[in-house]
C-alpha cells in the first residue's frame, strides 16, 4: 500500500434509531433487498421501542469520535475525524460529501467492527464505493480503511480487566470446574463465513479443520479470527487455565431454511448446564465494539433471562467502548498508515490469523446481490473506485 498523506479520519459505523419514530424506517434500511421477514422486523423493533426507540450507539460512537480526536491532539498529530454510518444519519455519502467540501481529498475509514465478514468488512467498503459513485466525487476523493483490529493488541486488551474480575467473581461463587466462559459474537449466514476474507486462506482453513464453514468453528476465517482471540484472552488471564470456553453466536435472522453459525447462545447455555454442571456463566462479547442494541439486548436482557431461568450465575464483561487502550491502539494503527513505507513501525497482531491486511485482497467478503449485480468497493486491490494514488 502506497504510504498517502490523509488528511480526514471517517469513523464509520453502523447507525441506530434516536426515538421511537425512526425505529420502522432505520430497520428497514438495514434490511433493503434482503429478505428479512417482517415478523423478525417487528420482533427487533419491540427491542428498540423498550428503550424508548434510542440504540446507544450513535451516542458510543459521539464518545468514541471525542476519544480519537482527543487521542490524535495528544499525539500531536492534526487529522479531522468525520463521522458516518451505513444506515442513519449522520449517512456516509453526506459525510464525504462535507468531507470534500471541507477541501480534503485522501480519507481513512475506520470502522466499528474488528473481523472480516460481508457485514464487518466488505459492506463498509461498499458502502463507501457506493457513496463515492452518488455524490460524483469517484475522481476527486480517496477512501481507504484501516485493517480489521480483531488481534490488534488495544482491542484485545480492551477485553481483559472485565473478563478477569468477572472470571474472579463467579470462581469465588461456584469453583472453575463449573464456570463456563461464552466468547459471544454476531451470527452470520454459512455462505457469508464461507466467502468471508482471503479465498486461499479460507481454502486453507477448510482443508485443516475438515469441514465447511458453519459445520465447525475455526472452518471458515471469520469463526477462526474468533477462536484465535479467545483463546488468546484465556491464556492471557491468570485464572483462563482453569476454566473450560466456547464460541458461540446471538442474533441470528433470516428465514430459517437458511443456515448461519451455531450454536446460539441460549442453547449452549442450556446445554453445558444440562450436560457438564455449569453452574456460572462469563458471557464476552467479543465480536462488538461498543454497547449497542445486540449487546444490551440480545446479552444483557435474553441470554441473562436464560441464565435465570436454568438458575445459573450470569455476568456480562465489558466491551472495548472508549477504553484507552482500545483508543490508543486505533491511533496507532492510523500513525502506522501515515508514516512512510520504510519508516513503518511492525504492524501489530497478537494472533497466527493477523496482522490483517491493509488492503483487502481479491474477492475478500465476496457478495453478490440478489439482483445479480456486484457493488462497488474501495479499499480493496481489486476495488472498482480507485481514485489516482499520486495525490
Ligand atoms: C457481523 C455483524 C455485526 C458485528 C460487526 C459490526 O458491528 O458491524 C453486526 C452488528 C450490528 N447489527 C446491528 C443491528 C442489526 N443487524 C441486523 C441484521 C444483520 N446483522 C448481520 C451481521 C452483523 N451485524 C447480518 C448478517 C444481518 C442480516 C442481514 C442484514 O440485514 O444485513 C438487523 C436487522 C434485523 C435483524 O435481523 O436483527 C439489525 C437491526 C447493529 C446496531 C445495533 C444498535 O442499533 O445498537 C450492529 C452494531
Ligand atoms: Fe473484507
Amino acid at each position: 500500500m502506497e504510504p498517502k498523506r490523509y488528511d480526514a479520519v471517517l469513523l464509520a459505523s453502523f447507525g441506530g434509531p434516536e426515538g421511537q419514530d425512526d425505529v420502522i424506517p432505520f430497520l428497514r434500511n438495514v434490511t433493503r433487498g434482503r429478505g428479512i421477514p417482517d415478523e423478525r422486523l417487528e420482533e427487533v423493533a419491540t427491542h428498540y421501542r423498550a428503550h424508548g426507540g434510542v440504540s446507544p450507539i450513535n451516542e458510543q460512537n459521539r464518545q468514541l469520535k471525542a476519544a480519537l480526536e482527543a487521542e490524535l491532539a495528544a499525539r500531536g498529530i492534526e487529522l479531522p475525524v468525520y463521522w458516518g454510518n451505513r444506515n442513519w444519519d449522520p449517512y456516509v455519502p453526506q459525510t464525504l460529501q462535507q468531507i470534500h467540501d471541507d477541501g480534503h481529498r485522501r480519507v481513512l475509514a475506520v470502522t466499528t467492527s474488528a473481523y472480516s465478514c460481508y457485514s464487518s468488512c466488505r459492506q463498509y467498503r461498499e458502502d463507501f464505493g457506493v457513496a463515492l459513485r452518488e455524490t460524483g466525487l469517484e475522481d476527486e476523493l480517496a477512501v481507504d480503511k484501516l485493517r480489521q483490529y480483531f488481534d490488534h493488541p488495544g482491542f484485545v486488551r480492551a477485553f481483559l480487566p472485565s473478563l478477569a474480575a468477572g472470571l474472579r467473581e463467579m470462581i469465588a461463587a461456584v469453583g472453575a470446574e463449573k464456570t463456563h466462559v461464552f466468547f459471544a459474537t454476531h451470527s452470520i449466514p454459512n455462505s457469508d463465513a464461507a466467502a468471508a476474507g482471503p479465498r486461499p486462506l479460507a481454502a486453507q482453513l477448510r482443508e485443516q479443520t475438515g469441514a465447511e464453514a458453519g459445520e465447525a468453528n475455526g472452518a471458515d476465517v471469520y469463526s477462526a479470527q474468533h477462536l484465535a482471540v479467545a483463546e488468546l484472552l484465556m491464556s492471557m488471564v491468570e485464572e483462563g487455565s482453569e476454566v473450560d470456553w466456547s464460541l458461540v453466536y446471538q442474533s441470528r435472522s433470516g428465514p430459517p431454511s437458511v443456515p448461519w453459525l451455531e450454536p446460539d447462545i441460549s442453547d449452549a447455555m442450556e446445554q453445558r448446564v444440562t450436560q457438564d454442571g455449569v453452574e456460572a456463566a462469563v458471557v464476552v462479547p467479543l465480536g462488538f465494539v461498543s454497547d449497542h442494541m445486540e449487546v444490551i439486548w440480545d446479552l444483557d436482557t435474553e441470554a441473562k433471562e436464560t441464565a435465570e431461568e436454568l438458575g445459573i450465575r450470569f455476568v456480562r464483561t465489558d466491551t472495548p467502548g472508549t477504553h484507552r487502550e482500545f483508543v490508543s491502539g486505533l491511533v496507532d494503527m492510523i500513525s502506522e498508515r501515515l508514516a512512510q513505507l520504510d519508516e513503518r513501525p511492525q504492524r501489530a497482531g497478537m494472533t497466527q490469523m493477523g496482522p490483517w491486511f491493509d488492503v483487502c485482497r481479491p474477492n475478500c467478503c465476496s457478495k453478490v446481490m440478489r439482483d445479480g449485480t456486484i457493488k462497488p468497493t474501495t479499499s480493496a486491490v481489486d476495488a472498482d473506485v480507485t481514485p489516482p494514488q499520486a495525490l
